[in-house]
């Protein structure tokens, strides 16, 4: 059902399922919170940075969550489908599009809500949004490999033959101390918002919603987005201290998101993925604490562009593209040949770029005391095999900062484009 049809009445006739009000005059529910402004103007327009707005349509031709500006809080979840039943499977898609569908439109994942049902059931939404506005939430669905061929070879699901040649398990990386629980995943769903509770609400009601059908397998928050998916947004720093996501592929650029991000036609059996992207999920831990000891010209030199501005050490300015060849002293570059910028530049990997969306993470101390922190790397590519491996491999065997990151979690999924009115995610598929 089209949100701009998202009369409380239509939605499920009831009124009392939105506490803190939500109807606008003309009675449209815009939100869980009569405070919400871009709600009560029914309007998507940006903040006052000209970045994250208040609130996204879900449905499109692309999912949101990709190229949307990207929020400052994450809640990612992969799950592990436990049916061998298909209807079951896409009922549950059906329904996650429908919660999904309202929760990014600031309402309660169900028609009843959090207190307007009986109450000997259990609410069909779990509360802890209530009065909350959207917050610029979007919620992004992928399909792991283990979808369409499970670990014992098994096709449960009758999908073996639509699976895309690449959307395979990620090889192993040199530098890879991948922890199982916190890695794979037949089902992914990334929910962005800029309030952590927001997020957290849509993964816990979709998880609800999933019982019986799915299990989370891992899940990871986030914050403090480590890129810029949008030319209006300030480039924001990771726990290195550096500014990230300079470089990105960004929402203006469609040229470049056509080349490098969407999925085209052809390049997916039966075209279902076409205008879908893939999308790699990598846990790096950083150390800190080692970081936290080398010397300012040393971290520069790891990165290759300077901590405050965010320039390459081969001068101008953030934006400035890096002279790889500008000559240094002793017969060496400017840029050194193990710097991060230099040994990810497209240049030497064909052109590839990638649409990057990560976010910082802290979950607490290591059993020696140093923070279990790091960069929660999202990366949104057209074709993992030439986008996003041949890159990693370079960098775990030549990045001057692969002693100072551990790759604890890895996951790569299959994003189908986005949905249309009446229709469901990931229905391409299924057709
Ligand atoms: C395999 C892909 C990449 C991984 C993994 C990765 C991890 C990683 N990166 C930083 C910090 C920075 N990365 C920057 C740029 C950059 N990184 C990648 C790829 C991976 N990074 C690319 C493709 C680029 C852009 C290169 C270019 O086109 O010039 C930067 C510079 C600023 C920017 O452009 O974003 C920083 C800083 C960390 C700390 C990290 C692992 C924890
Ligand atoms: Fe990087």
């Amino acid at each position: 059902m089209a949100m701009g049809l998202s009369r409380r009445g239509l939605l499920g006739g009831i009124t009392a399922g939105l506490a803190g009000g939500g109807l606008a005059a003309g009675g449209y529910a815009v939100g869980r919170s009569p405070a919400d402004p871009a709600g009560s103007a029914g309007s998507v327009a940006g903040s006052a940075a000209g970045s994250v707005a208040a609130l996204y349509p879900f449905r499109g031709v692309h999912q949101a969550g990709i190229t949307t500006p990207a929020q400052d809080r994450l809640h990612f979840a992969a799950f592990d489908v436990i049916t061998e039943d298909r209807a079951a499977l896409v009922d549950l898609l059906r329904r996650w599009t429908e919660a999904a569908e309202r929760m990014t439109q600031g309402l309660d994942a169900g028609p009843i809500g959090a207190v307007g049902g009986a109450t000997n059931l259990p609410p069909d939404d779990t509360g802890e949004a209530i009065g909350l506005p959207p917050g610029g939430l979007t919620v992004t669905i992928g399909f792991g490999p283990g979808l369409f061929r499970d670990a014992e070879g098994r096709d449960r699901f009758g999908l073996a033959d639509r699976r895309p040649e690449v959307l395979r398990e990620l090889p192993h990386f040199p530098g890879d101390t991948l922890d199982p629980a916190r890695s794979g995943g037949d089902l992914c769903v990334q929910a962005c918002a800029q309030d952590p509770q927001v997020a957290v609400h849509a993964i816990r009601n979709l998880a609800r919603i999933g019982f019986g059908t799915v299990a989370v397998r891992w899940s990871q928050l986030g914050f403090g987005r480590t890129s810029t998916t949008s030319t209006a947004q300030e480039t924001p720093r990771n726990l290195f201290g550096f500014k990230d996501g300079t470089a990105n592929v960004k929402a203006e650029e469609t040229a470049a998101l056509d080349e490098h991000v969407w999925v085209g036609a052809g390049e997916s059996p039966g075209d279902w993925l076409a205008g879908g992207s893939y999308l790699v999920a990598r846990r790096i831990n950083m150390t800190i604490e080692v970081w936290d000891r080398q010397p300012l010209g040393d971290q520069e030199d790891f990165i290759g562009r300077t901590k405050g501005t965010g320039a390459p050490l081969s001068g101008g300015e953030e934006h400035t593209a890096p002279d790889l060849d500008m000559p240094g002293s002793n017969g060496t570059t400017v840029i050194a040949q193990d710097a991060h910028v230099r040994v990810v530049h497209p240049d030497l990997h064909g052109g590839a770029r990638m649409l990057r969306r990560g976010y910082n993470f802290v979950d607490g101390t290591d059993a020696l005391g140093g923070l279990d922190a790091g960069l929660f790397f999202l990366a949104y590519v057209r074709d993992p095999d030439t986008h996003f491996i041949p890159i990693q491999s370079a960098m775990a065997r030549h990045d001057a900062l692969m002693e100072y990151l551990k790759v604890t979690g890895s996951a790569l999924f299959a994003v189908p484009p986005g949905t249309r009115e009446d229709g469901f995610v990931g229905q391409s598929l299924f057709a």
